[in-house]
């Protein structure tokens, strides 16, 4: 009896002694160097708030920073990965600009073994592919190529305005599958819903090249798989957190992140899409004929999109192309999504920032005799303050990454050198919530992003698309679909507080996607005095 007693005990220690130095055998990293660090739990690192649901993944990293106030960079422990987050505009400007060329990569836990789309996928792509991959996809998001995708953008804020219009109109209307409720005169609308079914219909249209109305069809396939895939949080936030983890792992439990139906779908539809335009010689101007180009190597790149035509060595197969277009459909339906969500939150909170813009969007309207026009949304200051203002205070990527490609010291103390396949956190959302960078963080006010204010913001303080030659690709388009959709809304709505609105908001602590706890309730009421009804309408 005691033998075996002694035996429990023995194995039990064994045991537990062999999950502590499993779970803490990177967790000397930064005391080796003499790095300024937080103290890492066994396996969590410095992830357990999160992955606990204790915290928010903002919140996270805000107190990351806030811990490691005084110094320039210091670090941190995703799991058992040894991380350096940087605080310092000045390191974040040297590493995501001036020595890119040692942080090429973003660290990127899902390989292109473990999920094609996403390894393939240009976010992902590594050195000279990456290279290849930007600089031939970059003709591609021209002012000129926006230009001609404004035409198929504004159609879905249309189609969005309009379905809101009847729903207010048509008491008699059914609304089924989207979260809207009637309220008297005023319609209370989950804005996350509305507006990823329009990023969704822009996305589709301008990607993809095909028309999906997610407003009037609400169960379409495209919309469904799109919601899906970008869903970071629940089970599929356990499986990123996974990836992070240990890939290799994910790998081994053969534990896939999109499901392969969904790769499935995307993979025939985009194969489809080229195969029929190739067979019937079609020519839209959208990102699935810019891709087809890109494959054979013909993107005009300049901005009258003339000559200039633009070739790389590197071939290109289906796979690759549509892996592209996969991550357009990635990157576009949530963070713009996202960005709309809190902008009419914040609009609805703030009455007078929102008669100020539309007043400034009527004015626009009625100079341009109510037609809505790519130089006109481009022209209105006030509409870029807003925006701006509100990717400071939500910006959708709480935190960008890059990886150590070729050996790199700091150029702080204490001296701290990179080696590759190190890597670095650049952490947005506390910058961005930084009193010593913008005085009364919490504030929305656009004042900020004046033409007499915002030279005073310090370079890469404020970082909604990243920075560098691995900033956002989408950004102009992403700016274009937001302020298209606001432009349509506010010019037919006035944005109000209903009894369902969250007030204060409480960002969700369930995954990686910046978003709220009991939804985006918004009233819209339709304005009365429609000063200038859109031509276009
Ligand atoms: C408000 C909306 C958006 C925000 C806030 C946003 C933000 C970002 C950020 C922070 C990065 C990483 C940059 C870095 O590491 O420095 C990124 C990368 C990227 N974004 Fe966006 N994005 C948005 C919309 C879009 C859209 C609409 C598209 C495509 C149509 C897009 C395509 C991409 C791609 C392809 C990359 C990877 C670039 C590369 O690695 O070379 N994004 N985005």
């Amino acid at each position: 009896m005691l033998e075996s007693l002694w035996v429990w005990t023995l194995a039990t220690g064994l045991i537990s002694l062999i999950l502590y130095l499993l779970g803490t055998w990177t967790h000397d990293h930064f005391s080796k160097k003499n790095v300024p660090h937080l103290k890492p739990v066994p396996f969590f690192g410095n992830m357990g708030p999160v992955t606990l649901r204790i915290a928010s993944f903002p919140e996270l990293v805000v107190g990351w920073y806030n811990r490691l106030k005084g110094n320039k960079f210091g670090g941190v422990y995703e799991f058992l990965n040894p991380v350096i987050l940087l605080r310092d505009p000045e390191l974040i400007k040297m590493v995501t600009v001036k020595d890119f060329e040692h942080f090429l990569d973003h660290r990127a836990p899902i390989s292109e073994e473990a999920e094609p789309l996403f390894g393939k996928a240009l976010f992902n792509l590594k050195g000279q592919r990456w290279k290849d991959m930007r600089s031939t996809l970059s003709p591609a998001f021209t002012s000129s190529k926006m230009k001609n995708m404004f035409v198929l953008i504004t159609e879905c804020g249309k189609q969005l305005t309009d379905f809101l219009e009847k729903c207010i109109k048509d008491k008699n209307l059914t609304i089924e599958g989207c979260k809207i409720e009637r309220e008297g005169n005023i319609l209370a609308v989950e804005m996350k819903d509305l507006f990823t079914r329009y990023t969704n219909d822009v996305i589709a249209t301008s990607a993809f090249g095909i028309s999906c109305d997610s407003l009037n069809n609400p169960g379409n396939e495209f919309y469904a798989t799109g919601r899906y895939v970008t869903n970071f949080s629940g089970i599929r936030a356990l499986i990123f957190f996974g990836y992070m983890f240990s890939p290799k792992l994910m790998k081994l439990l053969n534990i896939k992140f999109i499901s392969k139906s969904s790769g499935n779908f995307f993979r025939s539809l985009v194969h489809n899409t080229m195969s029929t335009r190739e067979e019937q010689g079609i020519v839209r101007p959208d990102m699935i004929h810019l891709l087809m180009q890109t494959k054979k190597g013909t993107v005009q790149g300049d901005d009258n999109g003339t000559t200039n035509v633009k070739s790389t060595n590197t071939k290109w197969d289906d796979d690759d192309i549509t892996a592209q277009a996969f991550l357009f459909f990635l990157a576009g339906f949530d963070t713009a999504s996202t960005l709309l969500c809190f902008a009419s939150h914040l609009l609805a909170m703030h009455p007078d920032i929102q008669s100020r813009l539309q007043d400034e969007i009527d004015q626009t309207l009625k100079e341009d005799g109510g037609k809505l026009t790519y130089e006109a949304v481009h022209g209105m200051k006030y509409l870029d303050m807003v925006v701006s203002e509100t990717l400071r205070l939500y910006p959708p990527a709480v935190l960008v990454d890059r990886r150590c490609v070729k050996q790199y010291t700091l150029p702080a103390e204490p001296r701290c050198t990179l080696k590759p396949g190190d890597g670095v956190y650049i952490p947005i959302y506390a910058l961005h919530h930084d009193p010593d960078y913008f005085p009364d963080p919490e504030k929305f006010d656009p004042e900020r992003f004046s033409d007499e204010n915002k030279g005073n913001i310090k370079a890469c303080t404020y970082l909604p698309f990243g920075s560098g030659p691995r900033n956002c690709i989408g950004s102009r388009f992403a700016l274009m679909e937001a302020k298209i959709a606001l432009v349509q809304l506010l010019s037919r709505f006035n944005l109000k507080v209903v009894p369902k609105t969250p007030i204060p908001i409480k960002i969700s602590k369930s995954g990686f996607n910046m978003t709220i706890d009991g939804g985006f309730w918004i009233g819209l009421e339709q304005r009365v005095k429609n000063a200038t009804k859109l031509q276009n309408d």
